[in-house]
């Protein structure tokens, strides 16, 4: 599913609004009708205390559209229209205009206002702002989001959480509305996904409001969520006449004294995501470790004991993964160093791998395109030095991608892999993965789908939703703590099975907000 920006998100409103001959307040009563029903649906009545807190643009629109059907529907509610600017919008005004027509008369909140007690069991719509914030909000309008952040109420959001920006950093982490749920219209947007805005969204869902399909598919976007749709579109089916030749080599190269389970593990990702044949390259302590514990892996040594130092072997595997309790030895890092210097195999690089790759002049140039990078935070930031918030690490991932013609996977809570200048948002996994060793499984997969002739972007993209996706079938066994690595790798095979399952209705409906 594509993630459009604020200036997309308007041009796909004028274009519906022509093609559709309708008026822009229809299609905000279209909306906000939406919002209604959801609700409804919901409360089926319920007097419940709805505190519908209102700006004066047209997401304030919505909230007012959204007060007069309530009203309606003999809810008892509370209209207070948060009076930041005098540039009310059209819709806004015709709006307050039919609000007033059903005799209801909203609290007007200007700076010196007092604000409305809320309980804790009363609901708050906020409808301050939506994608139009683009500065700022006043102190005293930042006050008033604190205020209701405090009350403890449920809170609603509509279209966005008010205070947090498109596609930029909320001032301050109090500058926002912490909503427990958001409605948003027609598309995700990206600030739901990152780990500094993505704290004001505890869940969403998206409500289609009928802006034009075919011009929305036709637009390039920045970014793209993904979930099963998109990763089906990938997936390589098994050929009868096949044979492990078919499904390729992957070579998992790493460990070091103390670090083998690291290569274990990835070696294991790579063949239950379907390489045909994976080799391990280790140092010499590994040699027991590996042929015991995972007798499918064929294991090669390096010539030292107990750290990697020359990397050399007489196989031909079509990918390497590269890295995985490597460590940071000066001679491991010449060894990293010399093989660059001629090899020519794709990689999958992670880890101390990065660690060297940043630490070492030079060195990155010497990566095959397209390579596949996997850093977590801290390794990101080795990578590319401090950014100053999460919109400007996407920014410099951008950059770096596009001067090494590399595959970044930016690893957290929605993974994203970055390419060029398109960013592939994730929406599989759970808190459960950070357990040490999961981010190796990662490697591993993404190696063994490499080796079997996915593209590099593919092999990504995929190798990281199935991860997550292994992790969510695991957790329904494990539950958060309990989840390590190797649940990951128990449930590869059920994340693959699970891209066939047709999803039956009530499934479907847990599936959103995720
Ligand atoms: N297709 C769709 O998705 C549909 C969307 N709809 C709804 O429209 C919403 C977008 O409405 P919107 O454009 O009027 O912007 P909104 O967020 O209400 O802000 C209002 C104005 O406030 C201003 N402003 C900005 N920052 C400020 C600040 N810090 N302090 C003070 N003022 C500030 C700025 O105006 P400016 O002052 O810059 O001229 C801005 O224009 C969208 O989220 C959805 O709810 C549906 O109705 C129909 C279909
Ligand atoms: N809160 C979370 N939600 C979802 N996925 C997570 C979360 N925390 C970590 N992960 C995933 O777990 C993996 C951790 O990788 P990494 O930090 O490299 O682990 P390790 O070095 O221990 O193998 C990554 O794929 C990351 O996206
Ligand atoms: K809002």
């Amino acid at each position: 599913m594509k993630i459009f920006s604020g200036k997309q998100i308007y041009d796909a409103d004028k274009f519906t609004i022509e093609k559709q001959q309708i008026t822009s307040e229809q299609l905000m009563e279209r909306a906000a009708i939406q919002i209604f029903n959801w609700i409804h649906s919901r409360l089926q009545g319920a007097q419940i205390k709805i505190h519908l807190f209102c700006g004066i643009g047209n997401n304030g629109g919505d909230g007012l559209v959204l007060a007069r059907h309530l009203n309606e529907h003999g809810y008892n509610i509370d209209v207070h229209i948060v009076n930041y600017s005098d540039s009310r919008s059209e819709d806004f005004l015709i709006n307050l205009d039919r609000l007033k027509e059903k005799g209801i008369w909203p609290n007007f909140l200007n700076e010196d206002a007092t604000f409305p007690a809320i309980a804790q069991e009363d609901v708050v719509v906020d409808a301050i702002f939506g994608i139009g914030l683009n500065r700022a909000p006043d102190d005293w309008v930042q006050n008033l989001i604190v205020h209701l952040n405090n009350s403890q109420a449920f809170i609603l959001a509509i279209d966005m959480p008010s205070g947090v920006f498109m596609q930029d950093m909320v001032p301050s982490s109090e500058g926002a509305i912490r909503a427990n749920y958001v409605l948003t219209f027609q598309v995700p947007k990206l600030a739901f996904f990152l780990p500094q805005t993505g704290v004001f969204v505890e869940q969403w869902e998206i409500l289609d409001i009928g802006l034009d399909w075919e011009f929305l598919q036709g637009m390039e976007t920045d970014y793209e969520l993904i979930g099963k749709n998109e990763v089906l579109a990938m997936y390589r089916p098994r050929e009868k006449y096949s044979h492990k030749g078919t499904y390729g080599h992957a070579l998992i190269v790493g460990g070091s004294y103390g670090k083998i389970g690291a290569v274990t593990l990835a070696c294991k990702g790579s063949l239950l995501v379907g390489s045909g044949l994976v080799t391990a390259f280790v140092p010499k302590c590994g040699y027991l470790p590996l042929q015991s514990s995972f007798p499918e892996a064929m294991v090669l040594t390096d010539s030292a004991e107990e750290k990697i130092s020359n990397i050399d072997f007489s196989i031909s595997p079509n990918v390497i993964g590269m890295g995985v309790g490597i460590g940071t030895h000066p001679t491991t890092a010449q060894a990293l160093s010399n093989f660059l210097d001629n090899n020519t195999i794709p990689l999958v690089l992670d880890a101390d791998a990065l660690n060297i790759l940043s630490e070492t002049p030079g060195l990155l140039d010497k990566m095959p395109a397209q390579s596949v990078l996997t850093p977590h935070p801290k390794e990101l930031e080795r990578l590319l030095g401090k950014w100053e918030n999460d919109f400007d690490k996407l920014r410099k991932v951008k950059e770096f991608s596009q001067k090494y013609d590399c595959i970044v996977v930016i690893k957290g809570a929605h993974t994203i892999t970055v390419y060029g200048n398109r960013g592939y948002v994730n929406t599989s996994g759970n808190p459960g993965m950070a357990t040490g060793g999961s981010g190796d499984v990662l490697t591993g997969i993404i190696t063994g789908l490499r080796a079997q002739g996915y593209s590099a972007l593919h092999a990504a993209i995929f190798g990281v939703y199935l991860h997550g996706r292994a992790a969510d079938i695991a957790v329904g066994e494990t539950g958060f703590q309990a989840l390590i690595a190797s649940s990951i790798l128990d449930h590869i095979g059920k994340s693959y099975l699970d891209l066939f399952k047709v999803v039956e209705p009530e499934d479907a409906k847990e599936e959103k907000g995720k």
